[in-house]
Parts: C-alpha cells; sequence; structure tokens
C-alpha cells in the first residue's frame, strides 16, 4: 500500500509555505542572516513542537518565520519543500502565503514574491511540478489591513490564483472579511477560507455567504450541524482536511477518532492535505499513511480523494486533463 500511495499522483490544496520550514533549514538561515534563535540544535526545535492547540503552533509558526529575511530565503525554503514533495508523488502544491506576518517583520511583499516566484518556476521546469499561489489574509489582524495588502499586491495579482483565510480562527468570523473578499472577487481572483477548524460550523456557513468560498480549508466541523453537512453535500463543497494537523493540534486526540470517515459517509468531498508539515510530523505521503493505518481504507477510496484533489485544483486544464491520464494509469 505503501508504494501505491507514493505513486499516487497526489495534488495538495492545503500547505502553508512557511509551515514547510524544516528545523535544519531553520538553523542555516539563523546563521546565514544573524537572527538568534530560542533553540540550541534541531532537536531543541522539534522538542519544543508539543504543541496544545492552533495557537500554541500559531506562537512558534510566527518565531520561526523570523529566519527569513530575503529573496533567497524564501526561494530556498520553497525549493526544499518542492523537492521533498515531488519525492513523495506530489505533482501538484497550493501554498497559501502569510505577507501580512512578514511586512510587519520589515520584510517586503516584493522579497516574499520574488523569492517564491523564483521557487516556482524552478518546480516546473526541474521537478514538472505545477504549483498555484494563496495570498492569506491573517484574521486576529484588521480588516482594512487586509485590504491594504490587496491592494499593495497589485504588481502580483497576476501570479495570485486565490486569497486565503488563516491564523487564530476563534473569535475572528469570516464576515470581518467581506468587504476584501468582495474586492478580491471583483479582481477575478477565487476564495478559500479556514473554517471549522477549532471554530464553530456558523463560521463555515459566514465563509460560504459572506466570503463566497470556492473551498473551505479543515471544515471538520462541520459534522455539528447537520443542515450545513447537507448544503456541503448538495454544492459538492471541497474541504481540505489536514488529518496529521488535526491530530497535532489536539482538534482530536487519536486519529482513530478523527471524522474523516464520517465525512467521507456523509457524501462530502474531501481533499487530504499536509497543512504545516515541518511543524505536523510528515507530508503529503505520511497523511495518507496515517489515514490507511487508523481507518484502513482501500485503494479506490485514496483514489477517490486523490482525483477529488487534482479535479479542484487552480490548474490549467491541459495539466489537469494529464494529471487525470496518470491518476487513471494508477489503478
Ligand atoms: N492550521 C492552521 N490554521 C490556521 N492558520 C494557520 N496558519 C498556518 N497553519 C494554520
Ligand atoms: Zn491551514
Amino acid at each position: 500500500m505503501r508504494d501505491f500511495l507514493k505513486r499516487l499522483p497526489k495534488a495538495e490544496l492545503h500547505l502553508h509555505i512557511e509551515g514547510t520550514l524544516e528545523p535544519e533549514l531553520m538553523m542555516a538561515l539563523a546563521e546565514r542572516n544573524g537572527v538568534s534563535l530560542p533553540y540550541g540544535s534541531v532537536e531543541a526545535i522539534r522538542a519544543a513542537y508539543d504543541f496544545t492547540d492552533l495557537q500554541s503552533f500559531l506562537d512558534l509558526y510566527y518565531q520561526g518565520m523570523s529566519v527569513l529575511r530575503t529573496a533567497r530565503d524564501f526561494e530556498d525554503l520553497a525549493m526544499d519543500y518542492f523537492r521533498r514533495a515531488h519525492d513523495e508523488g506530489v505533482v501538484h502544491v497550493e501554498m497559501h502565503v502569510d505577507p501580512q506576518a512578514h511586512l510587519a517583520r520589515g520584510v517586503a511583499l516584493a522579497t516574499v514574491m520574488e523569492g517564491l516566484g523564483r521557487a516556482r518556476r524552478r518546480a516546473e521546469r526541474e521537478l514538472d511540478l505545477s504549483t498555484a499561489m494563496i495570498m492569506a489574509f491573517l484574521r486576529d489582524r484588521p480588516a482594512d489591513e487586509a485590504l491594504t495588502l490587496l491592494e499593495q499586491a497589485a504588481p502580483y495579482w497576476e501570479t495570485l490564483d486565490a486569497v486565503g483565510l488563516d491564523s487564530a480562527e476563534r473569535g475572528n468570523p469570516p464576515a470581518k472579511f467581506s468587504e476584501v473578499f468582495q474586492r478580491a472577487k471583483a479582481l477575478g481572483l477565487a476564495r478559500v477560507a479556514h473554517a471549522g477548524e477549532e471554530g464553530p460550523p456558523d463560521y463555515i456557513l459566514e465563509a460560504l455567504d459572506a466570503l463566497e468560498v470556492c473551498r473551505i480549508d479543515h471544515g471538520v466541523r462541520c459534522l455539528e450541524d447537520p443542515t450545513l453537512v447537507e448544503r456541503l453535500r448538495e454544492e459538492a463543497m471541497v474541504l481540505t482536511v489536514c488529518p496529521l494537523s488535526n491530530l497535532r493540534l489536539k482538534v482530536v486526540e487519536r486519529m482513530e477518532d478523527h471524522p474523516l470517515p464520517r465525512l467521507l459517509e456523509a457524501g462530502l468531498t474531501l481533499t487530504l492535505n499536509s497543512d504545516d508539515p515541518a511543524y505536523f510530523g510528515g507530508g503529503m505521503l505520511d497523511n495518507f499513511l496515517a489515514c490507511r493505518r487508523a481507518f484502513g481504507w482501500s485503494r479506490e477510496v485514496f483514489l477517490d480523494l486523490a482525483g477529488n484533489a487534482i479535479e479542484a485544483a487552480f490548474m490549467p486544464e491541459a495539466r489537469r486533463t494529464e494529471l487525470r491520464r496518470r491518476l487513471t494509469a494508477c489503478r
């Protein structure tokens, strides 16, 4: 099964590029940029990744990215991840990026976008890996800051596939960002949002109605509202589920308790993703393997989930056709 899951052409729709920063690269970049870290070793960094909830993770996630200073750092970060992903059979990566977290540290938007842009072009050329970019707004920051960022990103609108909404969910409902998402819609950008990870099912509803999203990131708490589940099913709304993330952030106690089998049973359109692989103990293949171990799913289930991701991805139709063909060849 491991062999099959590795060969399966996997499209990753929910990944934070800053969450791919492995401790080894964090140490190397700290040294390169003269940034001091509160850890003496790679082992000490890994040992600190013992999270109690989303906020306890976000605190370390924002601290970790302090080593990213130059365009070359962002290029190295993304290329390192693209190579690892490619090695485990990932064929397409859609990365969230959190510009506000970098602007707040005095790193220019151009530095971030140009570094990531270079890595995207290299991934296509060197690894036959297609990519998409989702510029995310931090929901625990003011809405007008998000609007300013969207306008500031005008030179990069062409390179964006969507806007997203992430960071601390509780107390920051989607409707706070209605105006900026309306502006993104007017610019022809697709919209996605984290909702129902730690926050209530009502936030999922709000993301659908106030933000007009085409995908819900996480969404696992929808099961608490049967009417919402029925709507998600009817609309074939895609949920980008991240099982190892949910385990490490204590959304679930054990993988065996994860709602994935119930979500599947409810007829929802699901995809499997890694979220922040450097922090949550594994990439795409590990997430697929964790599901196999916990739920005993057959090849057919994994083929369906991988197919959902290819269908829901932001990619040119020619690429989608090619990936569909590669998925069929896996059968
Ligand atoms: N799992 C997650 N939820 C919300 N914001 C995030 N930013 C990075 N990872 C995140
Ligand atoms: Zn996420």
